[in-house]
C-alpha cells in the first residue's frame, strides 16, 4: 500500500525562469509531488546543486532503479539510501535538488497513501499550532540590484490570534507600503520575493515599514513586530561589511545590529554577521538575545554539526530551516529537533528561486516552527500562505 512502484523525476520552471527539479514518487494507492527551491544568497556549507536536466538525467539511470520497491514510510531508510547512493557529504554527486525533491515527494506519498494530511502525517496528534508569516515587504541586496543593502526587511504579526489572519495583516502592509512609496515618488518593481526593492537607503526602509506597520496596526488592532535577514556574508569582503553607504568593521557591526533592535523594535534578525563568524554572532547574541531572535541562515545551512557549534558557543537562539540546504527530510528533521533540545526557535523558510511547492507549510505545521518564512505575495509565495490557511482549518 506504501510501497514505491514508480518514480518520475522531470525538469520545471522556477519563480526566476531557472530550470528546477520536480519529483513524482507513486504507490499503488497515493503518489507524492515535490520540487526543489533554490537560493541566491547561498551560504558556503550548503549542499550542492547539480544542473537540473543532467542530475535528472542521471539520477533516472542510477538512483531511481535502486528505490523501486521500498516503503514510502521508512523515510529515513529512504533518504539513507539517498546518501549512500551519493556518496559524499554535501550530495554533490546525485544532486542536493535531486535529493530534497525526491526526500519531499517520498514523505508526500506515504501521507496521501495512508489518506493523511502530511502536516498530520509527519506532527502527529501534537501538531497542534500553525506557524506566524513571516515575509519580506522591501527587500534588496542578492534579490534586487539598486535597491537596498541589507537583503530582506520583514514583518510578522506578533498579535495575531492565528496564521490566516496574520497572512492577510502581512499583505495589508505591503500593500500600505506600496502606496506610500508611490506617494514619494519612490515605487519601484519587486525583487525576486515579491518585495519592492526600491532605490532608498536601509534606514528610510525601515522608518517606511515602521510607519505602514502603525497605520495597520491601527487599521486591525493586531501588533505587528519588525525584523530584517542581512544575509551579511554577501556584505562581508574579508575584512569588513560594506554597505552601500558605509563601511562597518566586525565590531561596529554587532554594535550596528544591537542599536537597530532597540530603535525598530526589531524583534527578528537573520545572518546579521558572516557566515564563519559564531563569536560575533555570540557577542550579538548576548546582547540582545533576551528581546530579539538572532536567527543563522547561511551560519547553520540545517546541518547539525553547525547547529551543534552554535549551541557550544551560544551563536543564536534561533535557526532557519531550509530542507534544500541540508537535502533530506530526515536531515531537516534532526536539525530542527537539535536546535529545540537546545531551547532555540526555529523559522522554516522558502527559498528566493520558488515554485509552486506547498510543502514547507507542512513542515512547518508539524515540526513546531515559530514562523513561516516565505514572502508576502507573488504566486510562488501565495501557494504556500494559502496552504497554511488551510492547514489551520484542519488544526
Ligand atoms: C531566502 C533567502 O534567500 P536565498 O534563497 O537567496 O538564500 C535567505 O537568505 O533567507
Ligand atoms: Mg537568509
Amino acid at each position: 500500500m506504501t510501497t514505491i512502484e514508480q518514480i518520475i523525476l522531470r525538469t520545471i520552471l522556477d519563480s526566476r525562469g531557472n530550470e528546477t527539479v520536480e519529483a513524482e514518487i507513486y504507490t499503488d494507492c497515493g503518489f507524492g509531488r515535490a520540487a526543489a527551491p533554490s537560493g541566491a544568497s547561498t551560504g558556503t556549507y550548503e549542499a550542492k546543486v547539480r544542473p537540473p536536466r543532467e542530475a535528472v538525467e542521471d539520477a533516472r539511470k542510477n538512483l531511481i532503479p535502486s528505490l523501486i520497491g521500498e516503503d514510502t514510510r521508512d523515510q529515513i531508510t529512504f533518504d539513507a539510501l539517498l546518501r549512500e547512493n551519493d556518496g559524499t557529504p554535501d550530495f554533490s554527486s546525485i544532486g542536493a535538488n535531486v535529493a530534497v525533491a525526491l526526500s519531499l515527494a517520498c514523505a508526500k506519498a506515504a501521507a496521501a497513501s495512508l489518506d493523511l494530511e502530511l502536516f498530520r502525517y509527519l506532527g502527529g496528534t501534537f501538531a497542534a499550532d500553525t506557524p506566524l508569516p513571516l515575509g519580506n515587504v522591501i527587500g534588496g541586496g542578492a534579490h534586487a540590484p539598486n535597491a537596498t543593502s541589507i537583503q530582506e526587511f520583514l514583518v510578522v504579526p506578533t498579535g495575531a490570534c492565528g496564521a490566516t489572519e496574520g497572512v492577510f495583516v502581512n499583505a495589508a502592509v505591503h500593500k500600505t507600503v506600496k502606496k506610500m512609496l508611490q506617494e514619494q515618488g519612490k515605487l519601484s518593481g519587486k525583487g525576486d520575493e515579491g518585495a519592492w526593492a526600491p532605490a532608498v537607503s536601509d534606514i528610510e526602509a525601515f522608518e517606511i515599514i515602521g510607519e505602514a506597520i502603525d497605520t495597520v496596526s491601527d487599521e486591525t488592532n493586531v501588533e505587528i513586530r519588525m525584523g530584517i535577514d542581512v544575509a551579511a556574508s554577501e556584505l562581508w569582503n574579508g575584512e569588513q561589511y560594506r554597505y552601500k553607504d558605509a563601511k562597518r568593521s566586525r565590531e561596529d557591526q554587532v554594535a550596528y545590529m544591537a542599536d537597530l533592535v532597540d530603535r525598530y523594535n526589531l524583534i527578528y534578525i537573520e545572518d546579521p554577521l558572516f557566515e564563519e563568524d559564531f563569536e560575533a554572532f555570540a557577542d550579538l547574541t548576548e546582547q540582545v538575545g533576551d528581546r530579539c531572535l538572532i536567527c543563522g541562515d547561511d551560519l547553520f545551512v540545517t546541518n547539525v554539526e553547525r547547529i551543534m557549534k552554535g549551541t557550544e558557543t551560544g551563536a543564536a537562539n534561533c535557526v532557519l530551516i531550509k530542507p534544500n540546504q541540508i537535502g533530506t527530510l530526515t536531515d531537516t528533521f534532526e536539525a530542527i529537533r537539535l536546535a529545540q533540545e537546545n531551547g532555540m526557535e526555529t523559522v522554516m523558510s522558502h527559498r528566493s528561486g520558488e515554485t509552486t511547492d506547498a510543502t514547507i507549510a507542512h513542515l512547518a505545521t508539524a515540526f513546531g516552527c515559530i514562523f513561516l518564512k516565505t514572502g508576502v505575495v507573488g504566486g510562488e509565495r501565495i501557494a504556500k500562505l494559502n496552504e497554511l490557511i488551510r492547514i489551520e482549518e484542519l488544526i
